[in-house]
């Protein structure tokens, strides 16, 4: 006798299995069904996980999409806006979901030193996410910029600091080379004849040219920061296989200056200029505390800077006025930390939001007026650096990862403003006009820059 069950709409005999084509096409149906009802289970819970933790947080900020965020709400290319106007609404520290991703916004210089400079959360908070442009674009983050937290990011930042100080405040070598690129310059400029010129061009190649760094070693004469880091190169011994500072970094290095230090400073000078153009009587002061400090037969020097305290003020003011570098480089969590009573949970990105604090009425009670003052005290002196007017000021940063650069940074602002003035009036363009120095209206990108424009160095 044959054992026969009935299965669906098919038979299984004994060794046989009979289904019908109605039947496969129902089962097809009901495992589709089943599918579907997988994927609204999982974007349910996803949903309610998002809404349970960010009620745990408590951390406020914009409610966004659910499964996306607020990734939808950013204007991609002016991150600086959206974060203003978030940090307005909702205050200094805002969480921002951005897909699956935490990210977390400070916009107050108090918050800004405690997340980043104060024990118990620089050793957390000062890490670097993985991102695709650190890892494809900038070769896996050898270099500082992108380079994760630990003890060989420690170790190389030192040796950068070490390198970047042979340029540094006060160095004569520095001081060597600048005077060298600055006389070409000079030389350019009253080659123009008081013609109308574009300064992006002129201040590109000077700034790469001081760069100066990919010369060729010769052991005993260093003169630069490559020269430095193959120095150290070749005094460090190998640890068993591995090669301490192995030529990927260098290279890192290289990268990292030429990334972070040449657009920056470039723009920054840049958009001095601009401001210089729309507030001339500041030029006019400028010109007499060089007269007054360096006169008119040598170049000025950095050990003039102490004695120069409306040109000191006019730089911090522009940096501060225009914010070219409206977002530091994103940082990320390295453990759950709390912070203000929120959570920060392990992995979360955390931005520095410097336009906002740059541009705080609570603050500088003016910020969108132009006012070198602000930072001068009732005799004219430069505010003392632990001043809370010079303490808001976070351009270059704050903590463990404020900016490598920032004396050289500072240096170099110093010497080319004080030279040309020194030399040249800055003027309006003979034809045209030049742009607003409103940085509202600049240009969008991670280094903000006014459109390009045309000015006339008038030789003194
Ligand atoms: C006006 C010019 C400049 C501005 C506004 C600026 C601003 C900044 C800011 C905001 C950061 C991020 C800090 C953080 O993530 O917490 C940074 C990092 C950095 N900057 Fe600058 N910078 C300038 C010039 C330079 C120069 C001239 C150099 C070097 C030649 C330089 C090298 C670096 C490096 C290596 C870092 C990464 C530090 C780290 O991750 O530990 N910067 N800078």
């Amino acid at each position: 006798m044959k054992s026969t069950t009935k299965l669906c709409q098919g038979y299984i005999t004994a060794g046989h299995v009979y289904l019908n084509s109605n039947c496969c096409k129902q089962s097809d149906r009901d495992i589709k069904m089943l599918a579907v009802w997988l994927a609204v289970i999982a974007v349910f819970l996803f949903v309610l996980y998002s809404y349970i933790t960010s009620l745990k947080n408590l951390t406020r900020g914009p409610s966004g999409w659910p499964v996306f965020g607020c990734l939808f709400q950013l204007e991609p290319s002016r991150l600086h806006f959206s974060f203003d106007r978030w940090a307005k609404k909702y205050g200094p520290l805002i969480l921002c979901k951005m897909a699956a991703t935490n990210l977390f916004v400070i916009s107050c210089p108090r918050l800004i030193k405690k997340a980043f400079a104060e024990k118990g959360y620089s050793d957390i908070l000062n890490d670097r996410p993985d991102t695709f442009f650190a890892k494809y674009i900038m070769d896996d983050s050898k270099g500082v910029v992108f380079g994760k937290y630990g003890q060989t990011f420690i170790r190389l930042r030192k040796i950068m600091y070490k390198g970047l100080n042979l340029y540094g405040e006060g160095v004569q070598h520095f001081e060597n080379m600048a005077n060298k690129e600055l006389e070409r310059l000079m030389k350019s400029i009253t080659d123009l004849g008081g013609r109308d010129v574009n300064p992006k061009e002129l201040l590109s190649r000077s700034l790469a040219n001081m760069i100066g760094i990919l010369d060729t070693y010769v052991p005993g004469r260093e003169r630069g920061l490559v020269d430095v880091l193959f120095k150290i190169q070749s005094q460090e011994k190998n640890v068993g296989d591995t090669q301490w500072l192995t030529d990927s970094q260098v290279k890192g290095f290289i990268q990292d200056i030429i990334f972070a230090g040449l657009i920056t400073t470039r723009n920054g000078l840049l958009c001095i200029l601009l401001v210089l153009l729309h507030h001339h009587k500041c030029v006019d002061r400028m010109y007499q505390e060089i007269v007054d400090t360096v006169g008119l037969e040598r170049t000025p020097s950095l050990k003039d800077k102490p004695a120069m305290p409306y040109t000191d003020a006019v730089i911090l003011e522009s940096l501060r006025y225009v914010t070219h570098a409206p977002i530091a480089a994103p940082h990320c969590a390295m453990e759950d930390v709390e912070l203000e009573g929120y959570t920060i949970p392990k992995g979360s990105r955390v931005i520095m939001n410097i336009w906002t604090v740059h541009h705080d009425p609570a603050i500088w009670g003016d910020p969108w007026i132009f006012r070198p003052e602000r930072f001068l005290d009732d005799n004219g002196e430069l505010l003392p650096a632990e001043h809370t007017m010079r303490q808001s000021l976070v351009t270059f940063g704050s903590g463990k990862r404020v900016c490598v650069g920032e004396n050289l940074a500072k240096s170099r602002l110093f010497l080319y403003l004080t030279t040309l003035i020194q030399k040249f009036d800055l003027r309006l363009p003979k034809e045209g006009t030049v742009p607003s120095d409103d940085s509202r209206t600049f240009l969008p990108g991670a280094v903000l820059r006014p459109q390009d424009f045309k000015m006339r160095f008038r030789v003194r």
